[in-house]
């Protein structure tokens, strides 16, 4: 997996574009989102676990939004069920492309991985099959918070009974000072994994139209109206939370 550092907001830009997942974050993105996420190499790992819970035989497993394809691998590593694939799904081709390629190096790696497909789509036009789990790792706050509803009523609509989805999300607050704290301990976190209070700040305009958090109890209501029963958070870490929620 590339080791490349993230500098790509390290210069100051006469005007900050909005961020895209394009070929230069392709090429920083593992170092970008382990110093940018907290929590996210144990959700990855622990995504792979959870999975191993919902997972039933011969059926289709989904990892939508799913870059370089980080928990698809894990998905591969933990779940031991007869006859299950994978689907990763990302609209980005620069990341498809890539997330092919670390998926082959796993297949050459290890023996008996669960078979995959890697698919360039937009997940809000994808026909989704019955499928035992889904997760949307980080991926659900880059949806227009107009489509998400619709997005998760048809994921509920195609998940099997006792199956799951994993939905890990960065988190707003809706009591202004404690979304304040929690925003200041994020940055401090990010201080502390070497990034520079400039790149911070033009990471921030970057984002800042793109990326749109809900908060806990909206992540909760939303789940309910499309039709899932129980929402059940597994982890947080600072401003950024993993949810399981049951059809
Ligand atoms: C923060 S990244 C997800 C990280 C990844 N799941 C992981 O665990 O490493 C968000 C991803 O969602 C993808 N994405 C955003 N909107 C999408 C859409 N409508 N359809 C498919 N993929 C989308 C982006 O291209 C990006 O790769
Ligand atoms: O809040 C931030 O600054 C982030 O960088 C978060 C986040 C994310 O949650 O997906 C945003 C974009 C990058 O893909 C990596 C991480």
């Amino acid at each position: 997996m590339s080791q490349e550092p993230d500098r790509l907001f390290a210069q100051p830009l006469p005007e900050v574009p909005d961020f895209v997942f394009n070929e230069d974050v392709v090429r920083v993105f593992p170092d970008m989102i382990k110093r940018s996420v907290p929590g996210y190499p144990t959700i990855v790992e622990n995504i792979g676990v959870l999975a191993g819970q919902f997972a039933q035989p011969h059926t289709t497993l989904y990892d939508l939004g799913a870059s370089l394809g980080a928990v698809t691998q894990a998905l591969r590593r933990h779940v031991r069920v007869d006859g299950c694939k994978v689907i990763a799904v990302d609209n980005s081709s620069a990341m498809v492309a890539r997330c092919s390629e670390y998926l082959h190096a796993q297949d050459a790696m290890f023996q008996e991985l669960l078979p995959v497909e890697v698919i360039e789509a937009d997940i809000l036009a994808l026909d989704l099959q019955p499928t035992s789990l889904v997760t949307l790792n980080f991926t659900l706050q880059f949806i227009p918070p107009e489509r998400r509803l619709e997005l998760l009523t048809r994921i509920r609509q195609a998940l099997l009974p006792s199956g799951a989805l994993i939905l890990s999300e960065k988190l707003r607050f809706e009591d202004a000072a404690e979304h304040e704290l929690l925003t200041e301990l994020h940055v401090a976190f990010k201080r502390a994994n070497g990034y520079s209070e400039l790149e911070i700040a033009q990471k921030r305009s970057a984002i800042e139209k793109v990326m749109l958090p809900d908060s806990l109890e909206q992540h909760r209501e939303r789940l309910l109206a499309a039709g899932f029963s129980k929402v059940l958070p597994w982890f947080q870490c600072l401003n950024f939370a993993s949810l399981v929620a049951l059809p």
